[in-house]
């Protein structure tokens, strides 16, 4: 399904709806302090609009000096009690809407992590994430800047009905002219925002280009090659040639709005000319007081300031909720739908694995790497898949797994549809040690458990059978020790070795029913591989395994060995069978003895 397709528009209500549900299930208060905010915010313009008027009309009359006192120390009070409660209510705002967006960063993550594997290797999908990311990365822009400003639109609005009211008693021909030109103002800054908007997925595009080779240009694991093979001018070019675009991209962008804001200003003045002269006119022809003048000069600068800036709040709003069209579009990225009668995964173990029929391409592509593989392996067995670079091991390990799903055809597990089984469930009884190692940045414990609740003899047993103790051992902190220097000035970088150790090493604390290595031996030195062998069926004892390795001498001791090549087994037995068969697998197998002969006759000397 392309998910490109499925991406829906939603209205601005419908997504503002969306927020405020979150909010509402996570911290109602905060629409109390929006509500607190939102009086203090329409009364705050008011005091200084009328004090004045209040001041000057008593200065023309009276003049009663307690009188001015009072007015002015009232519009003080009142002022500053409102100017603090702003204030206050804007910082209780800031400090639970980071709480808001936490929740929503946790939203975003989860999804990232649950979603189908498949997902994460499409780009347009990766850019999806970016887009996610962005309403909620900062707390001006997305979900935040959309709560601030409905949070100020309220207040503001409430104060729209008190500057209806005065500009009315003035004259309504000047409110409605005041409308028709804020509204061109509107009109004209939400088609800039348009424009921006327009450009946010090239844009983005770049953004994540950017942050990529920014990344890598720091990322210790890229420091090897960046230095050997001289990386820094191509990754600097790469990065200047992204940033250069996104520059061009905001130069566009804000082209646009500098033509915007020169229409504004011209309209600024027309509506400053047209109102000054009319009051002007009021005063000289129609008897307009002075403190009548006053007031309603104060009124109009603030209506038409007030509304232009609530056109821009409302335009704002809506281009940044069609920021948060885009994380519920990505919160909707469909994964493959499980099967409707989802089964228990069976009890009776060992396991058995068959392809029926199966044939698989990757999403968005066209090249089968399966075509109607059937393949059994049976209950208990030690399967060894050998072949070429490319020949599909390591996709067939995802297929098995259940990282991808086969576009035809069926994988069963003990005769039943894996797809049958819950996903979560189906996960938990897999052991796998993939190909490319990852480490994390914890300690070397919880590298191996996955988890901060640790059964502490598994753990030790697993360390021993994986052959990497003395290692540990040796460390001051043992099993305590963090791994990597990321976040940890002492942490320790392990051997490629190494590293296959402890990641064989979690696949037995896993303890998974069936057990897969991709690769497992392929950075050990000969010793540990041979340990491992040697070890190897008190590892799995009798589980189902399928072992992947190009060391053709290592897949001696498994019970088949299936040889691909094309997307096909062309080959399929025991050793001695497909040493018999004297074809491709004997080839490879003759090709590799023969150097390790050579290898052992150059080390003797010969
Ligand atoms: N995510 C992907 N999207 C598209 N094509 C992919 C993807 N992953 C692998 N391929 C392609 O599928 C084919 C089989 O890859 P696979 O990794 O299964 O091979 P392999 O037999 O494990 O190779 P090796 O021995 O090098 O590990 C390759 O041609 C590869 O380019």
């Amino acid at each position: 399904m392309n998910h490109e397709n499925h991406k829906k528009k939603r209205s601005t209500f419908n997504n503002l709806m969306f927020v405020f549900s979150y909010i509402w299930k996570w911290d109602k208060s905060v629409f109390l302090s929006v509500g607190f905010h939102s009086i203090f915010l329409a009364i705050s313009p008011f005091i200084w609009i009328f004090a004045p008027k209040l001041l000057i009309d008593e200065l023309l009359g009276l003049k009663r000096v307690e009188v001015m006192l009072g007015i002015l120390a009232s519009a003080l009070v009142i002022s500053a009690i409102t100017n603090y409660s702003i204030a206050y209510s804007i910082g209780a705002f800031r400090m639970k809407m980071s709480n808001i967006r936490f929740n929503f960063i946790d939203i975003i993550n989860d999804k990232a992590m649950e979603m189908d594997y498949r997902h994460t290797e499409d780009p347009k999908i990766l850019n999806d994430i970016h887009l996610a990311w962005r309403t909620v990365r900062n707390p001006w822009e997305g979900v935040g800047g959309v709560l601030q400003k409905v949070f100020t639109i309220l207040g503001s609005l409430i104060g729209f009905f008190g500057y209806v009211t005065i500009i009315m008693l003035l004259n309504p021909i000047i409110l409605v002219f005041l409308i028709i030109n804020v509204c061109i103002t509107y009109y004209l800054t939400l088609r800039a925002k348009g424009y921006e908007r327009s450009k946010k997925d090239e844009l983005s595009d770049y953004e994540r280009k950017s942050r990529y080779v920014n990344m890598t240009m720091s990322d210790f694991q890229f420091g090897k090659d960046i230095r050997i093979y001289s990386l820094k001018s191509l990754l600097s070019r790469k990065k200047r040639t992204f940033d250069g675009k996104r520059v061009d991209i905001a130069k566009d962008v804000q082209g646009r709005y500098f033509k915007t804001s020169l229409v504004d200003s011209a309209l600024l003045l027309l509506r400053e000319g047209v109102v000054y002269t009319y009051l002007v006119y009021s005063v000289i022809f129609k008897g307009l007081t002075l403190g009548n003048f006053t007031m309603y000069a104060a009124s109009i600068g603030s209506f038409a300031g007030w509304m232009d800036t609530l056109m821009k709040d409302i335009a704002f709003i809506k281009i940044n909720c069609m920021y948060i069209n885009d994380l519920r579009n990505f919160l909707d990225i469909e994964d493959e739908e499980g099967s409707k009668n989802i089964t228990a995964i069976p009890k009776e173990k060992p396991y058995e694995i068959e392809f029926k029929n199966v044939s698989f391409k990757y999403p968005n592509t066209e090249r089968y790497i399966f075509r109607n593989l059937n393949l059994k392996i049976k209950a208990g067995h030690k399967l060894a898949i050998v072949g070429i670079n490319g020949a599909g091991k390591t996709t067939l390990v995802k297929l098995i797994t259940r990282l991808y799903s086969p576009t035809e055809g069926e994988i069963l597990l003990n005769g039943i549809n894996v797809k049958d089984f819950d996903q979560k469930e189906y996960f938990k009884i897999f052991s796998v040690v993939f190909q490319e190692i990852k480490m994390f940045a914890f300690n070397v414990a919880e590298n191996i458990a996955y988890s901060e609740d640790i059964n502490m003899d598994r753990l030790e047993d697993s360390i021993r059978k994986a052959g990497i103790k003395e290692k540990i051992d040796s460390l001051k902190n043992g099993i305590k020790t963090n791994v990597l220097k990321v976040l940890d000035e002492y942490g320790v970088e392990f051997s490629g070795g190494e590293n296959q150790k402890l990641s064989l090493a979690r696949a037995l604390y896993k303890d998974g029913e069936i057990v897969i290595l991709d690769e497992p031996t392929a950075a050990l030195d000969p010793i540990a591989e041979h340990d491992i062998y040697k070890g190897f069926d008190d590892m799995i004892e009798n589980r189902t395994s399928v072992y992947i390795s190009h060391r053709l001498s290592s897949t001696r001791f498994c019970d088949v060995i299936a040889f691909f090549e094309d997307g096909e087994i062309k080959e399929y037995g025991t050793h001695t069978e497909l040493m018999d068969l004297k074809e491709k697998y004997a080839e490879m197998f003759n090709i590799q003895a023969q150097y390790y002969k050579e290898d052992q006759l150059i080390s003797k000397g010969a």
